[in-house]
Formats: structure tokens, C-alpha cells, sequence
């Protein structure tokens, strides 16, 4: 991720097909406007931004076509030169998380280069996912403080002295330092851009965060700063924020270029 963030900035823009963006974009609310959309961000983004974070969700709701768009997105943006960090926010048991761990292997037909992933079912239920992630070169995005406003319901809760959140900070924190002990790891943690204070100690992260909840939800470059500081490794992610400026190729761009430009002022 660093080489591709280190030519082209840290932003990362999320293909989120909403029902209301294929309609306002004038592609129908169907699989053709799927296709219609995806390719447009494609096309539009994929040889500029570091990351683009494809939404799961969106796709599956067209059922196994809508998955096939997908794919053939992926294939494009790697083609491109992005990475592709599919938010998929897969947990299982261990056995079954091996399957989604294939994600990341070069066996997949959709082979992604990260993967969104939660934690509830403990920390040896992610270990294949881990695996993956080591033997791919791929990465992990663990969910850890999310940007919804009710996150912290199960968030806060305490297991021992510290927060879950933190519990989950500091679970990936030991897989970097198993992996990568001179850092930066591969392995990161989701933590929203829209929390009113940072409640989780990320000094023994050891490697990225991923902070979405820019735009739409509210939050701003300055709340990054204010959250995150300049030192850490950030990708920031906003999906319908640039997504609202299409279907012009030239107009997402621009709508990309400003975050870009306001990250790096
Ligand atoms: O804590 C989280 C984890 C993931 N997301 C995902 O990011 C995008 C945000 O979209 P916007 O349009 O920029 O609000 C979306 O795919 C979420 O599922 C998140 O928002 N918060």
C-alpha cells in the first residue's frame, strides 16, 4: 500500500452504488446501471487515486451478476495501478474464514490486495485471514471504533481494563510486531473520522488506519488532524462525497483531486 500511497497521496474512494446515485446519475437502479456506474469510477479514478474500496453490499444485492461486475471492476483497477480494498467486513469461525481469506490469494478470481474484516468472533477466528494476509502480501482492515454514531454500544464495552475497541487496537497491534518489528505492518484498524474525541490508544498499532466517515457523515480533514495527527499512517476514505460529482469522468476526478489537494495542504 505505501509505494502506491507514497506516488499518489492517501486517499481512497469507496465505490458505493446507492440506489439514489444510479438514479441521480441517470444509470437506472439495475444491473446495467451498475456496470454503468462502476466503470465510469473505473475509468474516471483508478489511474489517479491510491486505493478505490469497493462495497461489497451494493454489488451483492444484484445477486451473482452484480458480483460479476465486480470482479471485472477489480481486474480493472489493478490493471490501473490502484489497490483494491474490498470492504467486505467478513468474520467467522476459523474454517470459515479461510474461505474468505482467499480474497487475498492469487487463486481467487477475485483477488483483492485488502480486505475489510470484524472482529466479533474473537481474535483466533481472524488468524486464516491473518495467514492470508502474510503469505499474499495483502492487508487487513479490522473494524476497532467505526464511524456510526451508536458504535460505541459495543465499542465501549469493557473487556478487563480496556474498551473492545481497544482489545481489537491492540490484537493488531501484536501482528504487526510479530510480522513487521521495524514496521510499518500491513495489518490496520477502521476508526471513523466522525468521533468527537480518539477514546483508542493507537501508539502500538503499528500500521495504517482506515478513517472513513468523511463528507457525507460529517467529518472533515480537519477532524483527521485533530483525531489522527500528521505521523500516522492514515487512508482517509470517502465514497458518496466524490461519487454525487459524476457520471463526468472529468468532474469525479476533480471531485477526488480536491481531497487529495486539502490532505496534503
Ligand atoms: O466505520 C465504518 C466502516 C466502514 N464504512 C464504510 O465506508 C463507506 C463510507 O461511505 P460515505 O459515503 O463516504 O459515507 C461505506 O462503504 C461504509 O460502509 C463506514 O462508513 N464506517
Amino acid at each position: 500500500m505505501a509505494a502506491s500511497v507514497a506516488e499518489r497521496g492517501p486517499l481512497c474512494v469507496g465505490i458505493d452504488p446507492h440506489r439514489e446515485l444510479l438514479v441521480g446519475w441517470g444509470v437506472g437502479d439495475d444491473l446495467d446501471g451498475l456496470r454503468r456506474f462502476t466503470d465510469a469510477v473505473v475509468e474516471a479514478l483508478a489511474g489517479s487515486v491510491a486505493v478505490l474500496k469497493p462495497q461489497m453490499a451494493f454489488y451483492e444485492r444484484f445477486g451473482a451478476r452484480g458480483v460479476a461486475v465486480l470482479e471485472d471492476a477489480v481486474a480493472g483497477i489493478r490493471a490501473a495501478g490502484a489497490l483494491v480494498l474490498l470492504d467486505a467486513k467478513r468474520g467467522d469461525i476459523g474454517s470459515t474464514m479461510a474461505a474468505y481469506a482467499d480474497y487475498l490469494g492469487s487463486d481467487h478470481p477475485m483477488q483483492v490486495d485488502a480486505l475489510t474484516v470484524s472482529p466479533f468472533l474473537g481474535p483466533e477466528s481472524l488468524a486464516p485471514a491473518v495467514r492470508a494476509a502474510k503469505s499474499s502480501g495483502g492487508g487487513l482492515f479490522v473494524l476497532a471504533r467505526t464511524s456510526n454514531p451508536d458504535a460505541g454500544t459495543f465499542q465501549h464495552a469493557r473487556v478487563g481494563e480496556v474498551s473492545v475497541a481497544q482489545a481489537v487496537v491492540d490484537t493488531v497491534g501484536r501482528w504487526n510486531a510479530e510480522d513487521a518489528p521495524s514496521g510499518p505492518g500491513s495489518f490496520g484498524v477502521v476508526v471513523g473520522a466522525t468521533l468527537q474525541e480518539l477514546d483508542v490508544d493507537l501508539d502500538g498499532l503499528g500500521g495504517p488506519i482506515l478513517a472513513p466517515g468523511l463528507g457525507a457523515q460529517g467529518g472533515s480533514v480537519a477532524d483527521l488532524r485533530r483525531l489522527f495527527g500528521s505521523e500516522r499512517a492514515v487512508v482517509p476514505t470517502v465514497s458518496r462525497d466524490v461519487l454525487a460529482a459524476g457520471p463526468d469522468a472529468a468532474a469525479l476526478r476533480a471531485a477526488a483531486d480536491r481531497w487529495t489537494a486539502e490532505l496534503s495542504a
